[in-house]
């Protein structure tokens, strides 16, 4: 019997394995930011033992950040607390920190991967849900939670029972305008925000292979919001190509190497999986949620539920979500006021989103009564968006660049959406006061973001491309 892919990695990073316990697996990589390492680093000090390997752990300031005049102290008495905890933590225990001001500084989701630290074939964690992210390189990543994030800072080892295996498949041809966080929105939309819970999913199929590695990452990313452990890609030239060059990146005989060994990562044909779901991607349109979980999604042409249609016994979760809405069993979304527009997160805010987006707006006005955030995921993005000019495309369209963080994908810094506005949004999550307090949140792809915020209204952006 063959292997899958993620058999091959964890198998191969398993350094104790007892029947009736959880594997002791070996870490590669360690990502961590300022929300939860904070007490990692205190029952360390506690215990009066060092980071095991502090060159195995790369840190950087995102979720507490603000996302203008970053080079000011942080305003928020709690952020500024938790992102001077972080610098205090990493120099003291000798990791490496790419905080504010620094060059490499961003969304830890989204510097991993283009600083070529993030490789085919590790294991990779961070004390946050969305390390799944990684996964498109054909990793095993993983979010920990902060006595895990402690666990693998003394040990460079985590305990985990083995996940489940599943494989999507997603075969054929994408339509115009649909984009890969629209496959992913829409698989979450049929089997439910927990319809992967307890597995490990590989993404394959051509409709995969055919994306870039940036709308890969934007699949893995939201592998956590259908309940899955983790998502992960095979590696195949287009990973090779991306990460060829990349600061740390393998060089030389090294990527030789790296490279002979990561043409063995896939899964093999007689592989055994728990779980197998196929879908056409010609059946996907552009997506949009309406309710206030990732699975509660539909086609931009679409209607919302009718009540007939929700199972009896999810009726008043659902009810409490439309009510949370302000939204109405039945109907259409299309021509829904929207009243900001957030293009960012670890879902959407890489060089080839801003791109995308900047592509479609050129040479047009933002509705005069929508507020557009567009915030890079990293400085480098930021750097690139201004080398290309994307910058003044986005000023010249009413847009506001601003400076890398997590922002408005959770609010839990200056960004917010105020209360009863709509805001659609390129992130991953959609949960009630996620943005803000009392704010709404409309997910979809960057693309479809655009088109609403050029009309002011949710909008199919296919009848741009007529
Ligand atoms: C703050 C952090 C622990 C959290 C996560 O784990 O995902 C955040 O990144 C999120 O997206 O909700
Ligand atoms: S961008 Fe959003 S989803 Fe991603 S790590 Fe930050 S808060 Fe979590």
């Amino acid at each position: 019997m063959g292997k899958t892919l993620f058999d091959k990695i964890w198998d191969s990073h398993v350094v104790v394995k007892k029947a009736g316990h959880p594997d002791a697996v070996y870490i590669n990589t360690h990502f961590i930011h300022e929300v939860t390492s904070p007490q990692a680093f205190d029952g360390l000090r506690k215990r009066g033992i060092p980071v095991f390997r502090p060159g195995k752990t790369k840190a950087t300031a995102d979720h507490n950040v603000p996302t203008l005049h970053q080079d000011q102290p942080i305003k928020e008495a709690l952020s500024r607390h938790q992102v001077e905890m972080l610098t205090k933590n990493t120099s003291e225990f000798g990791v490496d920190l790419y905080g504010l001001g620094h060059r490499y500084q961003g969304i830890v989701h989204v510097i991993g991967p283009e600083l070529g630290i993030t490789l085919p074939g590790m294991t990779i964690v961070c004390g946050d849900s969305h390390t799944s992210t990684h996964g498109a390189f054909g990793a095993v990543a993983f979010g920990i939670g902060t006595s895990e994030v402690e666990q693998v800072l003394a040990t460079q080892c985590i305990l985990q029972y083995k996940p489940k295996r599943m494989k999507i498949e997603i075969n054929g041809q994408l339509g115009k305008g649909v984009l890969s966080k629209d496959i992913i929105l829409y698989i979450i939309s049929k089997i439910s925000a927990s319809g992967a819970t307890g597995y490990f999913v590989e993404y394959a199929g051509d409709a995969i292979r055919n994306l870039s590695m940036e709308a890969r990452m934007t699949i893995c990313n939201m592998s956590i919001e259908m309940g899955a452990r983790g998502g992960l890609i095979a590696p195949d030239e287009t990973t090779f190509a991306y990460l060829k060059g990349r600061e740390f990146a393998p060089k030389g005989t090294d990527w030789d190497n790296a490279l002979a060994y990561w043409q063995t990562l896939y899964s093999d044909a007689d592989a055994d999986f728990d779980s197998v779901l196929s879908f056409d991607a010609a059946d996907i349109e552009p997506q949009i949620t309406y309710g206030t979980n990732p699975g509660m999604g539909i086609g931009i042409t679409g209607h919302i539920p009718a009540l007939e249609e929700i199972e009896e016994k999810e009726r008043p979760s659902f009810r409490k979500s439309l009510d949370y809405m302000h939204l109405q069993p039945g109907k259409p979304l299309l021509g829904q006021k929207v009243d900001y527009v957030f293009i960012g997160s670890c879902t959407n805010s890489r060089i080839e989103d801003l791109r995308l987006v900047a592509d479609f707006v050129k040479g047009k006005q933002k509705a005069s009564d929508v507020v557009v955030w567009i915030v890079p995921g990293s400085k480098q993005v930021e750097a690139q968006a201004k080398a290309e000019g994307i910058d003044k495309i986005f000023a010249d369209a009413g847009f506001q660049l601003r400076e890398p963080g997590c922002s408005a994908c959770l609010a839990m810094n200056e960004d917010k959406v105020p209360a009863d506005m709509y805001c659609i949004s390129t992130s991953n999550r959609n949960f009630e006061g996620r943005q803000g307090p009392n704010a709404r949140t409309f997910l979809a792809s960057p693309l479809t973001a655009a088109a609403a915020a050029i009309t002011g209204k949710v909008t199919d952006i296919r009848s741009f491309m007529q």
